[in-house]
């Protein structure tokens, strides 16, 4: 058993800007490792496969869940999304910190595999400015943004879940906050 959490979890409500918050803090930091998810979502305009996710197929999924290749694993908003196993456990077995951006239920799954994870929930400073960031961003339809605020609900009252919360009202201090909980500086 390390000293410090060596597996760290943000999770948060869509839109709260925890992919801001965890580009701004690479940036500074490229040596935080990010484990990058497989989805079952489309690509967005400027995502790359293997940067941003592994976008895969329904029926590649299904592979992944079956084969016990992912670490978790959830539904969210009409899309899959899991967490490669292989490359989180390599992490971990070098002595490496590993970062998951996750939804609540990744969260949950992850507390129940590896005890001594870190679980921090980003919130958002209001209820209206979440609506306004998920809104704003201009990523998803009024139907998919519906959806995720209904699943931002129940994420919100989880808040007492997670071992740390951070508000994310200036990107700069939570990306500072974040890699103190990390230990990386
Ligand atoms: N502190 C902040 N102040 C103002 N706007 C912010 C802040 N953090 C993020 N944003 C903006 O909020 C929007 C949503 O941010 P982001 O995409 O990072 O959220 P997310 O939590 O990763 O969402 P999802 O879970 O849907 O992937 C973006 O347009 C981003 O620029
Ligand atoms: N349980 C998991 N949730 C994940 C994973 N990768 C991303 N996510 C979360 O999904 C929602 C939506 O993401 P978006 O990119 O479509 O906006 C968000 O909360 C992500 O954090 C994963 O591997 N497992």
């Amino acid at each position: 058993m390390s000293e410090r959490p060596r597996l760290t979890v943000l999770s948060g409500p869509s839109g709260v800007g925890k992919s801001t918050v965890v580009a701004h803090m690479r940036k500074e930091h490229p040596e935080v490792w990010l484990s990058v998810s497989a989805t079952t979502r489309k690509p967005r305009p400027g995502e790359r496969h293997g940067v941003h996710y592994f976008f895969v197929t329904d029926e590649e999924m299904d592979k992944l869940i079956a084969n016990g290749e992912l670490l978790e694993w959830a539904e969210f908003a009409g899309n899959r999304y899991g967490t490669p196993r292989a490359a989180v456990q390599e992490r971990l077995e070098n002595g490496e910190p590993v970062l998951l951006e996750i939804d609540l239920q990744g969260a949950r799954q992850v507390r129940e595999s590896l005890s001594d994870a870190q679980l921090v929930f980003l919130a958002p400073p209001s209820w209206e400015e979440l609506v306004r960031r998920l809104t704003g961003r201009g990523t998803e339809p009024p139907e998919v943004i519906e959806r995720r605020l209904t699943a931002a609900r129940t994420e919100l009252a989880a808040e007492p879940e997670f071992d740390v919360t951070l508000v994310n009202t200036s990107v700069e201090d939570v990306a500072r906050e974040l890699l103190a909980l990390m230990d990386v500086v």
